[in-house]
């Protein structure tokens, strides 16, 4: 299984916060912010840095530039809205596309019910975003259009996986990056993550 287990301390003592059943959605809405910063500020790592010439008030020196308009962030509607703003806090001239998907409960299939992309090619580096990789449709499917789009370097982001998700989504898209808080344990019978969160969307924006 390729993924990337993000355990820095501070990820672990704020995920271990938005598990609990208790924390309301403006703390959950907090966290889920600071922990995709701290996620983004390893995924980021595989960015391209530009050699520039600079002057410092002593002398002239090289230094190094990303080039953040090739970035491309794409949450997941709904629940990876929550993760835009923590990563465009590091990289604030990304362009933002969006992709609607839900998992149809029963069936577990996922549905496509919307899709704005800003321009992509060779060279864009896009970010997907999702909190949760549970059985691994929904993540398939966005990296299946952003793909269509043109995208050839692709990182995933999420807060938590399953290693099943993991799984499919490593088989169907062997090249893209994963990178997660935590690898959790197991989905049970409805597809949900144990132990996982709960459902993330729902926490999110209090729609149950
Ligand atoms: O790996 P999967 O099995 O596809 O499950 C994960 C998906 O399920 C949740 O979305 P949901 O369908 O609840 O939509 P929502 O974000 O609009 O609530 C979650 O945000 C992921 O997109
Ligand atoms: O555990 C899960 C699985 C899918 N979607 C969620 O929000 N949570
Ligand atoms: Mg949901």
């Amino acid at each position: 299984m390729k993924i990337n287990v993000v355990d820095h301390p501070l990820i672990k003592h704020k995920l271990t916060i938005m598990r609990k059943t208790d924390t309301g959605p403006k703390e959950f809405r907090e966290l889920l912010k600071e922990i995709t910063l701290l996620i983004a500020y390893e995924a980021t790592r595989h960015l391209q840095v530009h050699e520039t010439e600079i002057e410092t008030p002593l002398e002239k020196t090289k230094g190094y530039f990303i080039n953040d308009k090739d970035v491309v962030i794409v949450p997941i509607l709904r629940a990876g809205l929550g993760m835009s703003d923590g990563i465009l806090q590091l990289l604030p001239n990304a362009s933002v596309g969006h992709i609607g998907i839900y998992r149809e409960p029963h069936t577990l299939e996922a549905v496509e019910y919307y899709a704005k992309l800003p321009k992509i090619n060779e060279n864009s580096f896009v970010f997907v975003l999702d909190p949760m990789l549970a059985t691994g449709v929904s993540s398939v499917k966005a990296l299946d259009i952003v793909k269509e789009h043109g995208a050839k370097n692709v990182i995933l982001v999420t807060l938590i996986a399953s290693p099943e998700g993991t799984r499919v989504v490593n088989e169907k898209h062997p090249d893209v990056i994963i990178y997660t808080a935590s690898l959790d344990r197991e989905l049970n019978s409805k597809g949900y993550i144990l132990p996982g969160l709960g459902d993330a969307g729902d926490r999110l924006f209090r729609t149950k």
